[in-house]
């Protein structure tokens, strides 16, 4: 079993316990009565390279990074540098994140907010909207293909942005089948954990000019920002790099200030 087919192994009983405790009808009104999205996609398409920053605190690959008693506060940090949206992972087993991490993110800032997830059931999606999300991550190698169609559509009846990811060309594929308009390259290979950069530069060129691309994992610092800036990258998201940052909210800014001026020209799209 590879660690992605271990996470969603759990991802899959945790929701099933949720949904015990608020049945579906439920979890859908409490959706409907959350204030509207806002829209991500027109936000993410902004000139300059966006950052997406994460709260994060643990991962598979590297275990604690962060301890971030106060993810509000962490998240106003990241605004304050010039965030254009924030991830917050609410996986609970290896990231160690929750929706009470959500809740307090979306209540701390005004830019739009990711969940970051492993998406597998159309009660996540209601759920993430319930709690305030904005963006909701749908990763192409964790579901089968009408899977895939389905909660893609499922995140946009709710009037959020579905951030699609991807690792190789045939997922890219099966993204854009299933109507991606935002697509995440994932540096890192969620099977193995392995991560290479050169992924981003090699897909980046075969998707559409009005899909935006968000270069995903492994950006360390503004070098490897404005390497993705030089083949496409309309923002890119950054976990590890911030959180073991000492100021967060200049580690953003840096990487902001760097965007907006990427020195490499952007090639014509
Ligand atoms: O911490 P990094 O290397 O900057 O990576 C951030 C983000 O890309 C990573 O957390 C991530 C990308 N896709 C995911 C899917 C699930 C969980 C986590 C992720």
């Amino acid at each position: 079993m590879s660690v992605l087919d271990e996470i969603v192994a759990g991802v899959a009983v945790d929701v099933e316990k949720r949904q015990r405790r608020i049945p579906i009808e439920q979890i859908r009104s409490l959706a409907e009565q959350a204030p509207p999205a806002l829209d991500a996609f027109s936000i993410l398409r902004q000139p300059g390279v966006g950052v997406i920053a994460e709260v994060k605190r643990s991962s598979p690959s590297k275990g604690k990074l962060a301890e971030i008693p106060d993810p509000a506060e962490l998240a106003c940090e990241y605004a304050a540098g010039g965030a254009r949206a924030i991830s917050v992972l609410t996986e609970e087993n290896y990231f160690r994140g929750s929706l009470d991490d959500l809740d307090a993110v979306r209540a701390a800032v005004r830019i739009p907010v990711l969940r970051k997830d492993f998406i597998i059931s159309s009660y996540q999606v209601h759920e993430a909207r319930a709690h305030g999300a904005d963006l909701v991550l749908l990763i192409v190698a964790a579901l089968e293909q009408n899977a895939l169609v389905a909660l893609r559509e499922r995140i946009e009846s709710l009037g959020m942005t579905a951030l699609v990811e991807v690792h190789d060309e045939e997922e890219a594929d099966r993204a854009l089948a299933a109507g991606a308009r935002v697509i995440g390259v994932n540096a890192r290979d969620l099977r193995t954990l392995k991560v290479d950069k050169s992924v981003f530069e090699r897909l980046a060129p075969g998707l559409p000019s009005g899909v935006l691309k968000i270069a995903e994992s492994g950006v360390r610092d503004t070098r490897d920002l404005l390497r993705y800036a030089s083949v496409g990258a309309d923002a890119v998201l950054i976990g590890e790099g911030l959180v073991t940052r000492k100021s967060p909210r200049e580690a953003v800014a840096d990487m902001v200030t760097a965007g907006s001026h990427p020195s490499t020209p952007r090639p014509v799209r």
